[in-house]
């Protein structure tokens, strides 16, 4: 972890900050972490692993996991499983497709999902927060109501899909509440522990870490790998593929969460942006690690 870090910290002042949400502008591009949560419960981190961040996207997985617990392959009546091929808040294709999404990993499609569960929960996106909290263990994990609030004054693009989905029957709620909800769960501020332990259930088999207990089904848990391996990190997904090999979940905020299926998981953060708007430092954090692995594996 200590020598990734340092190998991974040349690549900070490449890149840049997301600006089009304010709050995450003030972001300091200086920082760097990463965790890993091993299937037996051992973690290991270095750098900036303990600083909470906006997780952003990286919340569509728990928004995803929720919602299939809840609808099963029902849910994908409203929304595609490939990957779209365009950036994470493009309008083009929903209008030709009817207001399906491509993936629930882009905007259009977690809206989606934050529909549905707005449709199963009285307050959805505590729901979610505590479920994130139980999954991580810690208590003390916030929705940053800063960032809430300014992804809500900024929020035109993803209510024109809204909207657009609206009109085609496929958002079933008030369009502003489930922004709303949408909105509270992109703002939720982890770590990189926190996620590393959290999304572990993804490398166990669905067996939740730091509740002791199954969270969901084996067979659920190896779907949302697979989804996350096509469509995790937007339309660079098949470059990522090739660099990491690993399925994975990137977030505006700078954060990229990795599952080894059957070993461990991984989330490194920092929060410079290429142009896909996935994290510059995180992604070569990610490429050393998997290629350490491999290193390990062999014996070398
Ligand atoms: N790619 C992301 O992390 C985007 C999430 C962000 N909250 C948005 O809706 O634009």
């Amino acid at each position: 972890m200590e020598d990734i870090n340092e190998r991974a910290r040349t690549k900070l002042g490449t890149g840049r900050v997301a600006d089009y949400i304010p709050a995450l502008a003030e972001q300091d591009a200086n920082k760097f972490g990463i965790a890993i949560c091993t299937n037996e419960g051992e973690v290991y981190a270095a750098g900036d692993a303990q600083e909470p961040f906006s997780i952003q996207s990286i919340s569509k997985v728990f928004l995803l996991t929720l919602s299939l617990r809840v609808y099963g392959n029902e849910l994908w009546e409203r929304v595609g499983l490939n990957p779209s091929g365009m950036p994470f808040n493009s309008l083009t294709q929903l209008e030709a497709e009817r207001g399906k999404p491509r993936n629930p990993f882009i905007n259009a499609g977690a809206i989606v999902v934050a529909d549905r569960l707005v449709s199963a929960f009285a307050t959805p996106s505590k729901h979610l927060r505590d479920v994130a909290r139980k999954l991580s263990g810690n208590e003390s994990i916030l929705i940053d109501a800063r960032v809430q609030e300014s992804e809500w004054q900024h929020r035109s693009r993803n209510a024109a899909m809204a909207y657009l989905m609206k009109s085609f029957g496929n958002i079933d709620n008030d369009v502003d509440q489930v922004l709303h909800s949408y909105f509270s769960c992109c703002s939720l501020a982890m770590s990189c522990v926190d996620l590393a332990v959290a999304l572990n259930y993804l490398a166990a088999d669905g067996h939740a870490q730091a509740m002791g207990e199954p969270f969901i089904a084996p067979d659920l848990a190896r779907k949302i790998n697979s989804i996350m391996f096509t469509c995790g990190m937007y339309d660079a997904a098949g470059d990522f593929a090739y660099r990491v090999g690993l399925p994975a979940k990137s977030g505006v905020g700078g954060g990229i969460v990795a599952i080894v299926p059957g070993k461990l998981s991984v989330c490194a953060w920092s929060p410079a942006l290429d142009e896909n708007g996935n994290s510059v430092a995180a992604q070569y954090a990610l490429e050393l690690l998997a290629e350490e692995m491999v290193r390990q594996q062999l014996g070398h």
